[in-house]
């Protein structure tokens, strides 16, 4: 472990540089840098030494490096003694460099200044530190692959063309310095983004082909398989805005459910979710997550296409009688006399049933890509001769789309709007004050994801075909 000898102290105290490396090599990064420590005399000092220096600032400040350590004299360090890193400039053989703290310390000997060499390796650094350390020079412009998005045990990147030929290099180096991490993937190209299921293709670059995953959101254990659903952690916040939504009692349809970030939360507020979605395999992991998190009362899967289903499922829900018995707290104390018992007595729980809705208050469409074009199923949702004479609550419909990003989102917002009402052949518009677009996240450079919110005009839901 031999240093470059023109290497200054300062610059050993960052890791070394090597942007050729193509195979991770641990070892390089192993260090031993000459430095300086006070040797403190009585142990029972430490804390007031560490206090004092760190103060003056003639203490080591180097991030997660421990700054007492034993006294390099091993019979020293056998009884206890403690020695503390001082600054790099500061030299243990110039008392010129010493300052006047240290150098009053030592002359009423409270420390001794002694020669320290520190080692120093891979594990020390940050996963941030290394990329600086390896990646060609544009990194050090900020234009790190630090951005991952983590699914269970699995780091997902989206590397850039110019970090490909390091890709393994950092993959090893993500999984090293994040100890959950088990598997790391790569997205291949973007022709998943336009899949059917909005699934990707992809690469991996460390672990075992393991895709096979649990994630916990809104307190709901999720398990699936990544490779073939539809799963992005970035939403949990619109997941939660949107759950918030919707209350306790009513129906909603999810039209493109996933796995169920939206329907399994949302059972477990107690509001009845029917669940739809066209893959299988996301029908399957949906299933699984009703399951395991006992929601099967309120929340039911199916497996079809959005567009037949947001009719479908209005007809069926109709004719559907469903209910869940709930215990519920009773008023706490009787407030007369009465023959059940005396005035003030405790009545205790009662047992009640929560009846599943006749009509969905809500539709929820997240298929930012198409969903919108989903809206020609309103038009005569209700038309139907089963719904004659019904009086029929018009529900909330939230359909997810991408726009345009600007410094001013209203002319996208109309733009949206326009969209809709052309698709649902009835206005939407922001003058309505229930018609919201919720500006949901960037999803690119130039494209953001939004939510456009609108009660089903009542002209769309009961035309007739
Ligand atoms: C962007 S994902 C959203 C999933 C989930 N709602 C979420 O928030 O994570 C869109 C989902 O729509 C499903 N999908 C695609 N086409 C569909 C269709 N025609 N009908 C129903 N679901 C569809 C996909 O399988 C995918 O799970």
């Amino acid at each position: 472990m031999m240093n470059p000898p023109e290497l200054q102290t300062e610059e050993m105290l960052r890791p070394p540089v090597n942007r050729s490396m193509r195979v991770l090599d641990r070892s390089f990064f192993n260090r031993r840098i000459p430095l300086s420590a006070a040797r403190i005399f009585n142990s029972q000092n430490i804390s007031a030494v560490r206090n004092t220096l760190t103060k003056s600032g003639d203490g080591l400040f180097l991030p997660r490096i421990t700054t007492i350590r034993k006294d390099p004299d091993p019979s020293l360090a056998a009884s206890g003694r403690k020695c503390y890193l001082l600054r790099p400039s500061l030299k243990h053989n110039d008392q010129g460099s010493w300052g006047p703290t240290v150098s009053e310390m030592v002359s009423q000997q409270n420390i001794g200044v002694i020669p320290y060499e520190l080692e120093i390796g891979y594990n020390d650094w940050t996963y941030q530190e290394i990329m600086e350390a390896i990646l060609p020079e544009e990194a050090a412009e900020g234009e790190l692959p630090t951005g991952f998005t983590n699914v269970g045990h699995v780091a997902h990147l989206n590397l850039r063309e110019q970090y490909l030929p390091h890709k393994h290099l950092i993959a090893q180096v993500l999984m090293d310095k994040n100890t959950s991490v088990r598997t790391v993937i790569n997205k291949v190209d973007n022709v998943g983004e336009e899949s059917e299921y909005r699934t990707f293709q992809y690469e991996v670059l460390a672990g075992p082909d393991d895709l096979m995953v649990e994630v916990s959101e809104e307190n709901c254990l999720f398990r699936f398989d990544y490779a073939k659903v539809y799963w992005n952690s970035r939403l949990n916040t619109e997941h939660h805005r949107m759950v918030n939504n919707f209350k306790p009692g009513e129906a909603v349809c999810d039209v493109m459910a996933g796995v169920g970030p939206f329907a399994v939360p949302a059972g477990k507020k107690g509001i009845f979710v029917w669940a739809n979605d066209l893959n299988p395999d996301s029908y399957k992991w949906l299933d699984d997550a009703i399951t395991r998190n006992k929601v099967a009362n309120y929340v039911r899967p199916f497996n079809e296409d959005g567009g037949k289903f947001i009719k479908r499922a209005a007809v069926e829900l109709l004719s559907t009688d469903h209910g869940v018995k709930k215990v519920v707290k009773g008023p706490s104390k009787r407030k007369t006399l009465n023959a059940d018992g005396p005035k003030g007595a405790d009545v205790g729980e009662q047992s009640v049933v929560i009846k599943q809705p006749k009509f969905f208050s809500h539709f929820v469409m997240n298929l930012p890509a198409s969903a919108i074009t989903f809206l020609p199923s309103f038009i005569g949702i209700y038309a139907g001769p089963e719904f004659a004479g019904q009086e029929i609550p018009m529900p909330m419909v939230h359909v997810y789309t991408f726009g345009l990003k600007g410094d001013d989102n209203t002319p996208e917002f109309e733009r949206i709007c326009r969209d809709a009402s052309e698709l649902i052949g009835a206005p939407v518009t922001l003058d309505d004050p229930e018609t919201e677009v919720f500006d949901v996240r960037d999803v690119a450079p130039k494209k953001r994801m939004f939510c456009c919110s609108f009660r089903l005009p009542r002209e769309a839901a009961f035309r007739k075909p």
